[in-house]
């Protein structure tokens, strides 16, 4: 990554979030469904490297922590618990905010391995954001006393995106997350999260709507995603565009809005 690309990111993360970062360190988001263990995780990868306060105008926690593995400097962004990331809350909307426009190297979602299923949503959610993404798989000494096996193999094949099982609040399985981490963030290991697909008349519209979308935004954002939240019909979504990016952008936007 160029200087002027990481000098640019870094601006946008510190006027937009409050988020500060130090010149090359890796930003990973840390997602999840409320009480699935964000935070434990979040103190067992940072430690005492943390503060806390609010996210610029809002009335909803931001901690950030930081970790060195391997000679590289990560800081660690724990988002609100959310159930999703279409921003019907403040909660959702700080979420889906940070992981769309924030542009962190990767962003970690932890799921509950005692309730997978609905966990998941989360995570394909945020797969159509973004492929940087590592499942991490908590409270598997829950999961275990409750006779529930996880094939995280096959769990990882079937999502395309690394998927790592820990027990966070006995330390267990935090070294291969921290490694995992490193990989994904610094780009030695590609991942390729499998896209949710729609109906045939919503793919047809998506496919008409991504190259204007593509060429308005320049690789700011994926316009998949942003095809879908249009078609959605998702005013918030547009605000956020209007705050996040520039005014051409956001003009040129609004009218493939109202096509
Ligand atoms: N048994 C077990 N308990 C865990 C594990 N990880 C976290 N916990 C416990 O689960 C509870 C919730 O953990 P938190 O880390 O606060 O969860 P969170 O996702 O940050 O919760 P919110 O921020 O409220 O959404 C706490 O009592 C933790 O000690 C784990 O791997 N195994
Ligand atoms: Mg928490």
């Amino acid at each position: 990554m160029s200087m002027q690309t990481e000098n640019h990111r870094g601006r946008i993360l510190r006027e937009h979030f409050g988020i500060v970062a130090e010149p090359g360190q890796y930003i990973i988001a840390l997602a999840g469904n409320p009480n699935v263990g964000k935070s434990t995780v979040f103190n067992a990868l940072t430690g005492l490297r943390q503060h806390t306060g609010n996210w610029p105008g809002k009335t909803v926690d931001n901690a950030q922590g930081s970790f060195t593995y391997s000679n590289k400097p990560f800081l660690l962004v724990d988002l609100p618990g959310t159930y999703s990331i279409l921003a019907h809350s403040v909660e959702e909307q700080v979420a889906r905010d940070f992981i769309c426009f924030g542009q962190p190297d990767a962003t970690l979602i932890v799921l509950d391995a005692t309730c997978l299923e609905r966990n998941l949503n989360l995570a394909l959610q945020v797969m159509e954001i973004t492929p940087n993404v590592i499942v991490c798989v908590n409270l598997m000494d829950e999961a275990k006393k409750k006779h529930i096996i996880i094939d995280i193999p096959a769990l990882e094949k079937e999502l395309g995106v690394p998927v790592v099982a820990t027990a966070a609040r006995k330390n267990e399985g935090l070294g291969t997350l921290r490694e995992t981490l490193y990989q994904v963030s610094t780009g030695v290991r590609q991942c390729s999260p499998r896209q949710l697909v729609y109906s045939p008349a919503v793919e047809m519209a998506v496919e008409q709507l991504v190259p204007t979308i593509q060429r308005l935004i320049d690789h700011k954002l994926n316009p998949r995603w942003v095809a879908l939240r249009l078609l959605d019909g998702d005013t918030a979504f547009i605000e956020s565009i209007k705050r996040h990016l520039d005014l051409q952008f956001k003009n040129a936007l609004q009218e493939v809005a109202t096509v």
